[in-house]
């Protein structure tokens, strides 16, 4: 079984359970459910830098990446050195997410936030939307075609934009719709963990010019991305680079500064 087959397995029991503590009816009636939403894509389209910033405290290939951040500190900091939007791991089992952490960088800044999570469900947008994200992600790999058409006009409909996440060539014919509005290749090969920068470089040709393309993964400098840039992508969702440093904020600046 690979990592992915076992998260989506541990992600159907605690969504059920979530399901039985929460109604749908309380999350529709949170007060953020009524914000007026921030799109990313938007942002990427007219941002020199495309950088989308990641709070991601460990992970399946890393173990520990931070754990001595406060989100607040790390959303403001992100905030402050201008990325385009963050992303925030709300899965609390592999990366040491959760939804609070959602809600507190909702609280702290102004960016728009994607909830990084293993959507496999439409309630999980519902929770998404009541804790303040902007965007919400969807993974070919753990979705059918029909559950991917569903969850984007589910999201589209209150308003979130969708990242659709895809591997491989399959995973792409697969999943191209009207409904999604960006489309992110992830460097990460999710059996040996490794990452190349050639899976976005591959897969760009084959990508509709009408989304905004963004490489996800094994970003850790400035290099990649003038790199990645001739392949048509915009956007570039970085996460360990930053959050393995004392300060993501300042080292999201750094990076920001040398890259203009
Ligand atoms: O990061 C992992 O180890 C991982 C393992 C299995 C599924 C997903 C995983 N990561 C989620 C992500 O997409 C990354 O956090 C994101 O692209 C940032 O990557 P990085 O800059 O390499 O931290």
């Amino acid at each position: 079984m690979n990592i992915l087959d076992k998260i989506t397995l541990d992600k159907r029991n605690e969504v059920t359970l979530r399901k039985s503590l929460i109604p749908t009816s309380q999350l529709e009636q949170s007060v953020l459910f009524e914000r007026q939403t921030i799109s990313l894509v938007n942002n990427l389209r007219h941002s020199k830098s495309g950088i989308i910033a990641e709070h991601k405290r460990r992970s399946p290939s890393k173990s520990v990446i931070n754990n001595g951040l406060n989100v607040q500190d790390v959303a403001k900091g992100y905030e402050d050195a201008g990325v385009c939007g963050m992303s925030v791991l709300t899965d609390g089992k592999y990366f040491g997410g959760s939804l609070d952490d959602l809600l507190t960088a909702r609280a702290s800044c102004n960016l728009p936030l994607l909830r990084k999570e293993f959507i496999i469900d439409e309630y999980q947008i519902l929770e998404a939307k009541a804790h303040g994200a902007d965007v919400i992600l969807l993974i070919a790999a753990i979705l059918s075609r029909d559950e991917i058409k569903l969850f984007s006009e589910f999201a589209k409909g209150l308003n979130l934009d969708v990242l659709l996440e895809v591997h491989n060539e399959e995973e792409l014919y697969k999943s191209v719709m009207p409904s999604l509005d960006m489309l992110g290749v992830n460097n990460r090969n999710l059996k040996t963990f490794e990452v190349s920068l050639e899976t976005s470089k591959s897969l760009s040709s084959i990508i509709p010019d009408d989304f905004v393309k963004v490489s996800e993964s094994g970003i850790s400098n400035i290099e990649a991305i003038k790199e990645l840039r001739p392949y048509g992508y915009q956007g570039f969702l970085i996460g360990e680079n930053f959050m393995k440093t004392d300060n993501p904020g300042e080292s999201a600046t750094e990076f920001i500064k040398s890259l203009l």
